[in-house]
């Protein structure tokens, strides 16, 4: 396919994605498989031009005063990939399989209109319903928030201990152009190419010997600021597919006790295969039966409860820039309710003197403060330790000054410490240990 008909594939599969509110990934799926004359490098240019125009949606469809797929490619293609008007015409030709020629409204649009004299909602690419909270939460540096929240991500990797050291694994991934990460010790950094995608690092050998996980680093942190010991009993409520897990298992040195759990038993099941291949053996899976996870055994014993927490995925917009405009009100209040419910159960399990670690990929302060906020409300006996006792305990004292807006735990943002966005609070139970 030539550069003019990818981009025409692009605004097909964005419509659809308009038209029927479904995830990017299930749409551009749809695609390939109607379309198998298309190549695996077409596929991934049609993607990558299909996230980069949902990234900075609000922002591209404004600079062609349009509220159709089409602005928003040629929005982005001037935008993110810096294409004059003349580029965006050449490729826009009208010719054999490429997009209607730019009309005289949008060449000038492309050339009279700036993004500085938009909205700010519209500056920072933030849905317009959840401005004010994002405005609440970042203050003057919102739009820059934003904006970094709309950038590519990049590809990090959690080396694993269990196996190697970031040594060993940063010399056998240096084809990769890996690089150690500056805040997390275990983390590399692998470069993308032009088109915003990594390589594909789950076919590397060293992978397949579990050397690594694909993980961001704001992740890593977020796991580590929990400082799970060698030897400690540790619940992992909120487990997932076990990226966390792994990460526990790692800090422990495979002493001492994991239970994971989720209350999705799907999510649940890849963290076996992924549990044998790390070499993690302090784990115990926990599989609902048809219920919660059965925790009752547990109450009170746990020295760490971690709850990595379901979210709105705010934090990961860079990465999944259709939820960001997929999200609606109701979604993030239900969220706001599970969130409640995993604390409160969580707490259960913490012993006298443990700790209960709660973990978002968020940067709504509805869901980081004011869901840790609300627990300590209900809750008696547990406090929060300040963000920067957390951070330094975990020898990260120079992100101290990444405190969330209520002062109750961490904020990480890609702005901010060129991660995803994090929120980090970590609660003590009071008692004897
Ligand atoms: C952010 S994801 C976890 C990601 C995972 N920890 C990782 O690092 O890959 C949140 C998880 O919480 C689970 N969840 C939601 N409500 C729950 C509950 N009441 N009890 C246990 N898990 C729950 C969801 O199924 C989802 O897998």
């Amino acid at each position: 396919m030539t550069p003019a008909a990818r981009l025409s594939a692009a605004i097909e599969v964005l419509a659809d994605i308009d038209a029927r509110r479904r995830p990017a990934a299930d749409v551009l799926k749809d695609w390939g498989l109607a379309h198998r004359f298309a190549g695996s490098g077409d596929r991934a240019a049609i993607a990558s031009l299909a996230y980069d125009v949902l990234r900075r949606r609000a922002s591209a469809r404004w600079l062609l005063d349009a509220e159709t797929p089409r602005a928003g490619v040629i929005g982005m293609l001037a935008l993110q990939r810096r294409l004059d008007a003349d580029a965006i015409a050449a490729l826009f030709s009208g010719e054999r399989f490429a997009p209607e020629p730019l009309t005289a409204a949008e060449r000038e649009a492309l050339v009279t209109r700036h993004l500085e004299e938009a909205p700010p909602a519209v500056q920072a690419d933030v849905p317009d319903w959840l401005w004010p909270a994002f405005a609440g939460a970042f203050g003057a540096e919102a739009i820059a928030e934003g904006q970094g929240l709309a950038e590519r991500a990049p590809l990090d990797l959690r080396v694993n201990t269990l196996k190697t050291s970031r040594d060993k694994a940063v010399a056998e991934l240096s084809p990769l152009g890996a690089a150690e990460t500056v805040l997390s010790p275990w983390g590399l950094r692998v470069p993308l190419g032009a088109d915003g995608r990594g390589p594909s690092v789950q076919v590397e050998p060293s992978f397949l010997k579990g050397w690594f996980e694909v993980q961001d680093e704001g992740s890593q942190i977020a796991a580590l600021i929990a400082r799970a010991e060698p030897g400690e009993q540790v619940l992992d409520l909120c487990a997932g597919a076990g990226g966390k897990t792994l990460e526990l298992a790692a800090t422990m040195a495979n002493k001492g006790q994991i239970y994971a759990t989720d209350s999705d038993k799907r999510r649940l099941a890849p963290i076996h295969d992924r549990l044998e291949r790390a070499g993690a053996r302090n784990v115990q899976v926990r599989t609902p039966r048809g219920g919660p996870p059965e925790l009752g055994d547990l109450a009170g014993r746990m020295d760490l409860v971690l709850i990595d927490a379901p979210c709105s995925g705010s934090g990961t917009w860079r990465r999944n820039p259709d939820a960001k405009w997929r999200m609606r009100p109701n979604s993030l209040a239900d969220r706001i309710k599970d969130q409640a419910g995993v604390l409160r159960q969580g707490a259960a399990a913490v012993k006298p003197g443990g700790r209960l670690v709660y973990i978002t990929c968020s940067v709504l302060p509805e869901e980081n403060d004011g869901a840790v906020e609300a627990f300590l409300r209900g809750q008696d006996g547990f406090s929060a330790a300040t963000p920067a006792e957390a951070l330094a305990a975990a020898g990260f004292a120079g992100l101290g000054r990444h405190a969330s807006p209520r002062g109750l735990g961490v904020q990480l943002t890609p702005r901010r410490t060129a991660t995803d966005g994090f929120y980090v609070a970590v609660l003590r139970r009071g008692g004897d240990a």
